[in-house]
């Protein structure tokens, strides 16, 4: 009997189900051919669900989300949604799964094959073979500190949001990063604000404390999150993991993004609970939707690295081999194609990829 790994899809919004029906097209292939199954759940969220149901996140979808073995997220939100506020907003639909499946940390992998480098907006030479990894803490910090709120009148109205972290929440995170630069290259970044905000000078007293009782043989060191995203594109070469906190993890991901030059190539696994979330960094894009432009390659990495996790390193492999074929062999869509490369729409970069990576079997 071949194995069988229960998936809820998550489309959401704008060209969430676009990618997310070529890396359902991709995986069925590798799967097929590497003798496991599939069997997909595919449910409401973010703008889509508060259409149906009036809610961005539906108990019952949690709950479908909890029974399986991994969930894949296309992206949620749009204008069409954007007058919505608190917990009606389609992103605050991502933020409860997110929470409901203890998935504290996102780990948010940037490679640049030597292919790609001439696609960066930065030099060649800064980019080629870069190898970075983020690993963003998802479930706390100011998305979710109490207290929340706006207040009074005219120029007197007032709105707040708290970022706070406890040692636990710091730890347990930080764990993940140093674990992952031990099976990397050895070298941990935590990136904070601790010239000014107490929460960040915690976050640095913990990392330090941990690194020194139980990761000594890690390198580690400490950038101002204004620093780091200065660093980010002037010399990204320096960086193996790093670490950090909820919101600046959020630009700082997106500023990486320069390097391979599309937030189309970007995926991430939300990992830490019992079940994982496998999401592409980039959003809906609205300007974009609808028009078969959406490079899926995030979407479709993001699902290798749910392979991964599912312990189907040899299907996930032969994905990312695929998708560095078809990058190889100059194939882009429009948000990364330039003179000398080949146009290819969303559906047409997914049918390569699959045969790329049937052939990498
Ligand atoms: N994980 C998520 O669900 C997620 C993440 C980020 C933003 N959002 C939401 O998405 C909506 C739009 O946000 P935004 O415009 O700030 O960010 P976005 O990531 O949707 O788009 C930013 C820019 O990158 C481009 N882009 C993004 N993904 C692409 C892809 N796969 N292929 C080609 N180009 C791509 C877009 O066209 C746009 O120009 C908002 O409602 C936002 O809250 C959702
Ligand atoms: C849509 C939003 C809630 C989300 C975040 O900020 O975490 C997105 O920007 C991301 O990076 O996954
Ligand atoms: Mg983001």
């Amino acid at each position: 009997m071949s194995k069988t790994y229960k998936i809820t899809l998550l489309p959401g919004d704008g060209i969430g189900p676009e990618v997310i029906a070529e890396s359902v097209k991709v995986l069925d292939a590798v799967s097929e051919k590497a003798g496991f199954a599939l069997e997909y759940t595919q449910q409401n969220a973010g703008g889509a669900a508060i259409d149906a149901h009036n809610d961005p996140m539906p108990d019952s979808v949690v709950e479908t989300c909890k029974a399986s073995d991994a969930v894949l997220l296309g992206a949620v939100g749009g204008p069409k949604w954007d007058a919505l506020t608190g917990a009606m907003r389609p992103e605050s639909g991502l933020l409860k799964i997110r929470k409901e499946l203890g998935a504290f940390a996102n780990l948010r992998p940037v490679t640049v094959p030597a292919s790609l480098a001439e696609n960066s907006p930065l030099r060649p030479e800064t980019v080629a073979g870069l190898d970075l990894f983020t690993v963003r803490e998802l479930t706390g910090g100011i998305y979710f500190g109490q207290p929340v709120g706006t207040e009074g009148e005219g120029d007197d109205k007032k709105a707040w949001n708290t970022m706070v972290y406890s040692v636990g929440e710091i730890k347990r995170v930080a764990r993940v990063a140093f674990e992952w630069a031990r099976k990397r290259r050895n070298k941990v970044t935590s990136v904070d604000k601790a010239n000014v905000l107490e929460v960040s000078r915690l976050w640095r007293d913990t990392v330090i404390e941990l690194h020194q009782a139980e990761y000594s043989d890690v390198e580690l060191d400490h950038l101002y999150i204004d620093n780091a995203a200065m660093q980010m594109v002037v010399n990204p070469r320096q960086f193996d993991v790093i670490l950090t906190g909820n919101i600046f993890g959020d630009i700082l991901s997106d500023a990486s993004a320069t390097l391979g030059g599309s937030l189309g190539l970007l995926p991430s696994a939300s990992v830490g609970g019992p079940v994982g979330i496998f999401e592409p960094v980039h959003g809906s894009a609205p300007d974009i939707a609808g028009q078969g432009k959406a490079n899926p390659i995030a979407m479709i990495l993001s699902a290798a690295m749910m392979l991964d996790t599912l312990g189907e390193e040899a299907a996930a492999n032969a994905i990312r081999a695929g998708v560095e074929k078809v990058l190889n062999d100059g194939y882009r869509s429009g948000d990364l194609w330039r003179e000398g490369n080949t146009l290819a729409s969303t559906t047409e970069l997914g049918d390569l990829v699959k045969e790329a990576a049937l052939a990498a079997m």
